[in-house]
């Protein structure tokens, strides 16, 4: 499936709690890729965990830093990466995204919350009413997960390992798609 893929880069978006992380870890290994977490990457770059950026330099000072990352990441090859569930929302990380094969985790929202009712890390999800805003999230950020390459509907019995699978049985369905085109 490596040579399959040809070295190109699998980014994993989708929301807070779909399992980017986890999933993307699995594919890495079934790849032969390396893995990597913008958010790890942020967090180690800047020495600070994602709610003290957060909270130092708002939603905005993160963007921008997540937006550096993304960039230097792109410049490697045989990669799989987990994204922040926020990064489609700037116009130029799609330039970044689309050098590689882009995989969009859906998953409803009932899931995501039970997953992340106890969280603390992220903080957006740090509200009154966390099940509300992660509906108001999605609604805003469909139409732009909706541009990835390749959308896998996850429902709550799947595990990662099933979800991984999944992915890799759908892969050369895209790439015959990109060839043909
Ligand atoms: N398929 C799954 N089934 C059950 N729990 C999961 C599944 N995928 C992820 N999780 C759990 O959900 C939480 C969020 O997963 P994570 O991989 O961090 O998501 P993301 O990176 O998309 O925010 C973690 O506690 C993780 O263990
Ligand atoms: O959806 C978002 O805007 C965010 C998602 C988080 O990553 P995960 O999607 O891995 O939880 C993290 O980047 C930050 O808290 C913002
Ligand atoms: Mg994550």
């Amino acid at each position: 499936m490596s040579s399959l893929l040809q070295g190109v880069n699998l980014y994993l978006i989708g929301m807070m709690g779909a399992g980017k992380t986890t999933v993307g870890h699995l594919l890495a290994k079934e790849l032969g890729y390396g893995f990597l977490d913008t958010d790890n990457v942020i967090a180690q770059a800047t020495k600070k965990s994602i709610n003290e950026i957060f909270a130092e330099a708002g939603e905005a000072g993160f963007r921008q830093i997540e937006s550096d990352v993304l960039a230097q990441v792109c410049s490697y090859t045989k990669l799989t990466v987990a994204t922040g569930g926020g990064i489609v929302l700037r116009r130029e990380n799609w330039s970044y995204l689309h050098h590689g094969l882009i995989l969009w985790l859906d998953v409803p929202v009932d899931i995501l919350y039970a997953r992340l009712a106890a969280d603390t890390t992220r903080p957006l999800l740090q509200d009154d009413d966390p099940k509300g805003k992660l509906r108001s999230l999605l609604e805003q950020r469909t139409p732009l997960y909706s541009q990835a390459d390749l959308r896998i509907c996850v429902n709550a019995e799947e595990t990662p390992e099933q979800i991984a699978n999944k992915v890799m049985q759908a892969i050369p369905s895209v790439l015959k798609q990109t060839a043909s085109n």
